[in-house]
């Protein structure tokens, strides 16, 4: 088994790329195949190579590791062969009509209520016609010509699926400058490779009608293939995502400080009937079924992405958030504070109000309670117990209870209203610190 993520780089993976490479990587581990990477690079315009090295960090960074990388720029040899061998088997022939011959075509087509196909004029050209063209200084793109059926697949996710050939144009598979397109790029290298799965976008359904006829016609066997596109996903709002347009991308989640276990979790769970959880795609792979996922559009929710978070967060051990934490931080101030976080940016603040210094609020009207609270609090060595202690006390001393008796002391010691439970807090914090903060906060 070996399966592909094909990725052009002409931008920064948003989601709905991730989603589709996660999907590959994990069928692939799933059942021990291989994965590679493979760059379509070969629209020299728009491929960059530091969107490639881009999109390669991002992947690192999700948890996927390939076997094989490939760029299909390097290998612009073998498709000049391939379109020899497509040419000598009369399946690939030139064509010299202009965008606006073809557009005033498909107008006159449209007039007299046919479909806007092309009328495969250039195939009727005589050898001399083509060579007088060539001669006047034309220089011919080419196209498949597509075989006269319907092909149809099992699609692992949408079913039983078939695409009409004699309902789509025969495809442009070469440019007039002798450059490779998509379509044809992608099967050289899917039978070139071996592949045998192809998890990709919905938005290849009707690719995959030409590619399984042009795969047989360079003599692939299209019994080893298999396909699954998964609904391409959107925004929350629905809107469709694209790399051009900078759509939600894995690099701006990062900076934003999610958890690679939290999107690797929701975007494997996304569009199936099982819960999300957060894990590693390692982890994930134990448990991938690429038949689970449905066929409806899937939105991309921000907020359950971010309940997520927060779980990777309340989970994660000391020993694999250290380097991430602020200097100083030790195990106790990380296991008292990891259950407040939705971002792990949210953990500095905490340090600042455990080991650093912070100015409370004063608090007008509470002088007096903070001042029996400050001579309340009992002598060090503090623990576990000391907070239930000192407030236990202060309740039966002031008759105050609830919110009255526990917000005037939360304000005071950490300068916010929520947050960790204090009886874990307080002993981190320790008395000198909580005397001085009682006393600020107080007005004294
Ligand atoms: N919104 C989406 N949801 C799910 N899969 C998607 C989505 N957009 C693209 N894909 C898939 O991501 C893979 C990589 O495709 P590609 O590099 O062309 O991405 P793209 O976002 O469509 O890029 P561009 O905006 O540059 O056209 C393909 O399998 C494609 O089907």
């Amino acid at each position: 088994m070996k399966l592909r993520f094909a990725p052009s780089p002409t931008g920064l993976l948003h989601v709905g790329n991730a989603r589709v490479a996660l999907a590959n990587w994990l069928h692939a581990r799933r059942h021990g195949g291989a994965f590679i990477l493979r760059l379509d690079d070969t629209d020299l315009e728009r491929s960059k190579p530091e969107f490639a090295a881009a999109i390669e960090e991002d992947l690192r960074w999700l948890g996927l590791d390939w076997d094989e990388r490939v760029a299909q720029s390097d290998r612009l040899d073998r498709y000049a062969a391939a379109a020899e061998t497509l040419k000598a088997a009369g399946r690939l022939y030139p064509c010299f009509e202009t965008e606006e011959e073809l557009a005033y075509k498909r107008e006159r087509r449209r007039r007299e209520g046919k479909p806007p196909l092309y009328d495969r004029e250039a195939l009727r050209m005589t050898p001399d016609q083509i060579e007088r063209a060539i001669a006047n200084g034309k220089q011919p793109y080419w196209r498949f010509k597509l075989a006269p059926r319907t092909v149809a697949w099992h699609d692992l996710v949408l079913g039983e699926r078939s695409v009409k050939l004699s309902a789509i144009s025969d495809p442009v598979l070469v440019r007039a400058d002798g450059s490779p397109l998509y379509t044809f790029t992608s099967v050289v290298d899917d039978l070139d490779m071996a592949i045998t799965h192809v998890i990709r976008g919905e938005d290849h359904v009707t690719n995959t009608g030409i590619q399984l006829d042009l795969f047989a016609a360079l003599g692939g066997n299209v019994m080893h293939l298999n396909f699954a596109h998964l609904p391409l996903l959107t925004d929350q709002d629905g809107g469709a995502l694209s790399k051009r347009l900078g759509s939600i991308s894995l690099r701006h989640l990062r900076k934003d400080g999610i958890e690679p276990a939290a999107l690797a979790g929701y975007l494997a769970a996304l569009g199936t009937s099982a819960d999300p959880v957060p894990g590693m795609p390692t982890a994930l792979a134990q448990h991938w079924d690429i038949t689970r996922v449905s066929h409806a559009t899937a939105r991309f929710d921000t907020r359950q992405m971010l309940a997520l978070n927060r779980r990777v967060l309340h989970d994660a051990p000391f020993d694999a958030m250290r380097d991430r934490l602020p200097e100083g931080a030790d195990e106790a101030w990380w296991l008292a504070i990891r259950g407040n976080l939705d971002l792990l940016r949210e953990a500095r603040p905490w340090f600042d109000i455990v080991r650093g210094t912070i100015v409370p609020p004063v608090q007008e009207g509470e002088g007096d309670f903070l001042a029996a609270a400050l001579a309340a609090l009992p002598p060090e060595p503090w623990d576990g117990t000391t907070w239930g202690a000192w407030t236990g006390a202060l309740k039966a001393s002031t008759g105050r209870k609830g919110k009255a008796l526990f917000l005037p002391l939360r304000l005071a010691l950490t300068g916010e209203e929520h947050g960790p439970d204090l009886a874990t807090l307080l002993p981190l914090i320790g008395r000198d610190r909580a005397a001085l903060r009682l006393r600020l906060s107080s007005g004294a």
